[in-house]
């Protein structure tokens, strides 16, 4: 097959903080590529600098040096081609608004006509399992269903690349399995390009066709590992197949080589 070109860029992407007491290097040098319909994993350890990574792949800080393009476009201001989803749902709904009036915003900032902006509304809130709950408001839905509102939101924007910050991290975990399912779902059903981060290793394994395993801070990539479990996921099954225990070991395992300093960049 022949190798498609990037979506997503990140070229030896640096980014050194002005702390109180001098600076604070975050991200050493980072380099990766996400290609189009690519559901991509990252994870690291605590402090690592994921946000820091995604804040300046998502034009919402400038990176010290280095370069993010998306589509060929360099990446200096929030992209209009990329949609993001927080860990915090409480904060990104807006309480006095519907479900239906929380997925229109960003449609209607856009200018998209109302007919046409009702009917990608429902079918967005539809594929998240919640068309019996457009007209509820934020306050009346569990942690989960606001998060699903979230991603419906994110879909209904039809961005060519959905970034993902823990988003499930304050879910329980019966919630969190099944908005795993969703991700992957929403990700085979609408072929949207995704990059999600998290901290949880199984999850990452689970999720992602591929996994980029990043180093302590000051950060840079120390493995591009893809995932060779069937395309087919449940919850049950991939999880209990022994290449998925052996997936999960071997970052598992990388993960610690991180936080003891020993890790090395992966040559690129
Ligand atoms: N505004 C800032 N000023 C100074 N240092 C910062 C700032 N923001 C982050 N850092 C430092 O940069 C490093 C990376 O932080 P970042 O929040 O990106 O990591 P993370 O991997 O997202 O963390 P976690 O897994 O805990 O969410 C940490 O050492 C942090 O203390």
């Amino acid at each position: 097959m022949a190798e498609r070109t990037p979506l997503l860029s990140v070229r030896e992407l640096k980014k050194t903080y002005q702390g109180a007491s001098g600076p604070v290097e975050a991200v050493g040098s980072i380099t990766f590529d996400v290609r189009p319909g690519e559901l991509v994993c990252i994870v690291g350890p605590s402090g690592c600098g994921k946000t820091t990574l995604l804040k300046c792949l998502s034009g919402l800080l400038t990176p010290t040096a280095g370069a993010v393009t998306l589509d060929g476009a360099p990446v200096t201001t929030p992209p209009k081609k990329m949609a993001l989803v927080f860990q915090e749902y409480g904060r990104s709904l807006y309480p006095w608004l519907t479900v239906r009036d929380n997925v229109a915003l960003p449609l209607k900032a856009r200018g998209m006509p109302k007919a046409e902006r009702r009917a990608v509304v429902e079918q967005a809130v539809a594929e998240v399992g919640l068309g019996h709950a457009l007209d509820t408001y934020p306050w009346q839905l569990s942690g989960g269903m606001q998060q699903r509102v979230a991603i419906a939101r994110a879909v209904a924007y039809q961005p060519e690349i959905l970034v993902m910050d823990e988003p499930f991290a304050a879910v329980d975990a019966q919630t969190r399995a099944d908005l795993e399912d969703l991700v992957r779902r929403v990700w085979r059903d609408l072929g949207v390009t995704v990059l999600f981060v998290t901290h949880d290793i199984d999850e990452s394994v689970y999720l992602g066709e591929r996994v980029l395993m990043l180093s302590s801070s000051p950060t840079f990539v120390q493995e591009d590992l893809a995932i060779d479990l069937p395309d087919e996921r449940d919850q049950l099954t991939t999880r209990a197949m022994p290449r998925f225990t052996e997936l999960r070991t071997h970052v598992y395992e990388q993960i610690q080589r991180a936080k003891r300093g020993a890790a090395t960049p992966v040559p690129h």
